[in-house]
């Protein structure tokens, strides 16, 4: 997929200039990218910033027509925009959660995507009570939408979505600009639409909380390429050959711990310790014979850290 862009020198000349005289470069957003997705998978597109992964969803919402390749969703191509394959699908952004006109209110917006997306009135007023019970509408639904917080946006444009029931959600940094308790509810209400109507997600995010809670499976993209496409297990295990030995014991001296691993943090009787993972099961058992353990876990590297070196170091 490549961009017509726009080129123009700084200053005011050049702005003039470009009226007059606009010039153009190509610049390649996405190439080769192929993947697929099984029905009711919840998968993670993750990837640094300008890797392609809001170009790509675009191309698969059929918001882009792609420059050349092939796409196929639910059996449609998707730049056709059919009103058949566009009511089987939500494209959702953290970054615009609902477009229109500001000055509606939730519920009037509400009744307008149902006349758009022709929701049987029946269907209508059972997904309404639903969506405002498990998004806490209630006393948002008089409101404009103007007048919304960033979080009650997120979720009124959750509810937009979902009122006609789409069978695949393209969710585009859903918990962006969240607090904590937003951005678990979100993770909770994804989860749980995907598991009851047996949607697809595919969710870009870059907080590896929202891939480590709901995505089984990562796409990574990088430069518009995809670098890594399977389960998010495998990937930390192929990235990080080490595990972490959480350890709470009673006189565990210093040297005996560094002799079982690499002495990562210790503080208040509890030591963490890096150890590969085929020695795992062997140290762990020697530390139980050897101390007088309160507490041990084994924690896999911190996702943070191995997605980082993903982007950093690359999958291979
Ligand atoms: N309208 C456009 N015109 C020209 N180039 C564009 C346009 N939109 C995106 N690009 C470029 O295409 C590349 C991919 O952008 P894209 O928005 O898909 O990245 P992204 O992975 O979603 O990034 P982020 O995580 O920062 O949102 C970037 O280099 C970006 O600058």
């Amino acid at each position: 997929m490549t961009y017509r862009a726009p080129v123009r020198g700084s200053g005011w000349r050049a702005t003039l200039g470009s009226v007059f005289n606009r010039q153009f470069k190509e610049v390649s957003a996405v190439q080769n990218i192929s993947f697929e997705l099984s029905p009711g998978e919840v998968v993670g597109f993750i990837g640094p910033n300008g890797a392609g992964k809001t170009t790509t969803m675009k191309i698969l919402s059929g918001l882009l027509h792609a420059t050349s390749g092939q796409v196929r969703v639910l059996g449609h191509s998707p730049w056709q925009r059919r009103t058949d394959f566009l009511r089987r699908i939500a494209f959702i952004r953290g970054s615009q959660p609902v477009g229109g006109p500001q000055e509606l209110t939730v519920l009037d917006t509400l009744q307008y995507q149902r006349l758009l997306y022709e929701v049987p009135l029946v269907q209508y007023e059972r997904n309404l009570v639903e969506l405002t019970t498990t998004l806490e509408l209630g006393n948002l639904l008089e409101r404009q939408l103007r007048a919304l917080s960033l979080g009650e946006k997120m979720r009124a444009g959750l509810a937009l979505s979902l009122l006609y029931r789409p069978e695949l959600m393209f969710l585009d940094e859903p918990t962006l600009g969240l607090d904590v308790t937003g951005a678990t509810t979100m993770r909770r209400f994804v989860a749980q639409y995907a598991e009851q109507t047996g949607a697809t997600v595919l969710l870009t995010s870059h907080y590896m909380a929202d891939v480590a809670t709901l995505c089984p499976r990562l796409v990574l993209i990088d430069q518009g390429t995809i670098r890594y496409d399977g389960k998010l297990d495998e990937l930390a295990a192929k990235l990080s050959p080490y595990k972490l030995l959480r350890i709470t014991a009673a006189g565990a001296d210093e040297q005996r711990l560094r002799e079982a691993g690499e002495l990562v943090e210790h503080s208040d009787g509890t030591w963490v310790i890096r150890v590969p993972r085929a020695d795992v099961a062997r140290t762990t058992a020697s530390l139980l014979t050897d101390l007088e353990v309160a507490d041990l876990s084994v924690e896999e590297a911190p996702l943070e850290v191995v997605i980082d070196q993903a982007y950093r170091e690359g999958v291979e």
